[in-house]
């Protein structure tokens, strides 16, 4: 499933400075787990982000859905990183909680839905409330949730789909301003994003031909590459730091 002329791309890539390298977490650094709380990194993961954030003209940054501190806790990763956590909305370090009035309500609306569906769950995060579905054993119920949640919200906050989950953020952050916004701070020559869910299209939209795009897993995407899962993420990561030396 890796697509031909990943290799030749991430030679051309690995040939330029300065260099960001940017990606997902969930489905991409870590499998998908029933709980998300389990969803630790693949193995390897921890060692070829040091490797590629020890090299020279070279930033990784992990921009995920996740909170902040979620991130940071559930990845047990650490390092010279950029954090980018709440799809963007954590740009700079954790939100403040201006938001969290308007989430509260939010999470208000959405709560007594969730509980009313077995195997549902309902995650309140720094600028988001998100409904998962993933453990629901009814697939119609599931999706009758999801579809009833969407109609409870006031329109103007912003749905963002994902992989058994609709999150209702109470920004407009999503995951390509905040890539956007990495490139030019940095002023790269070149960025890398890896992403597997529908958030990431939005970062891979940004993205130009200059740029590596890598889809990871099934599903449409706009990114001209792709390679199978975590597993095969670590060693695409591993093959770009063997290239920067
Ligand atoms: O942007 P990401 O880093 O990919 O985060 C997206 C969401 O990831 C988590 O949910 C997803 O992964 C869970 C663990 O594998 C899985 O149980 C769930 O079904 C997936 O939707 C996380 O819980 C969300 O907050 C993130 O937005």
């Amino acid at each position: 499933m890796t697509s031909p002329g990943l290799d030749e791309a991430l030679t051309a890539f690995a040939a330029r400075r300065p260099l960001l390298v940017a990606t997902d977490y969930d489905g991409v650094l870590a499998p998908l787990r029933d709980d998300p709380s389990a969803a630790v990194p693949q193995p390897g993961v921890a060692e070829v982000l040091s490797r590629l954030a020890a090299a020279d003209g070279v930033t990784v940054a992990l921009i995920s859905g996740r909170g902040l501190d979620d991130l940071r806790r559930t990845s047990g990763l650490q390092g010279a990183f950029r954090w980018v956590g709440s799809h963007g909305a954590e740009f700079d370090g954790p939100l403040a909680g201006a938001d969290a009035g308007r989430r509260d309500e939010l999470a208000g609306v959405l709560r007594p839905l969730v509980e009313g569906t077995p195997g549902a769950r309902l995650e309140v995060k720094p600028a988001s409330v998100a409904v998962h579905v993933r453990q629901v054993a009814d697939r119609v119920r599931a999706a009758g949730l999801l579809e009833q949640a969407r109609q409870a919200v006031d329109p103007s906050l912003t749905l963002k789909p994902g992989k058994d989950v609709l999150e209702v953020a109470v920004t407009d952050a999503h995951k390509g301003a905040a890539v956007q916004r990495l490139v030019e701070e940095l002023d790269v020559a070149a960025a890398l994003y890896l992403g597997d869910d529908v958030t990431d299209e939005d970062a891979f939209r940004v993205l130009g031909p200059d740029h590596l795009t890598v889809k990871v897993g099934e599903g449409e995407t706009v990114a001209r590459h792709r390679v199978p899962g975590p597993e095969a993420v670590v060693g695409l990561l591993g093959a770009l730091a063997d290239r920067l030396g």
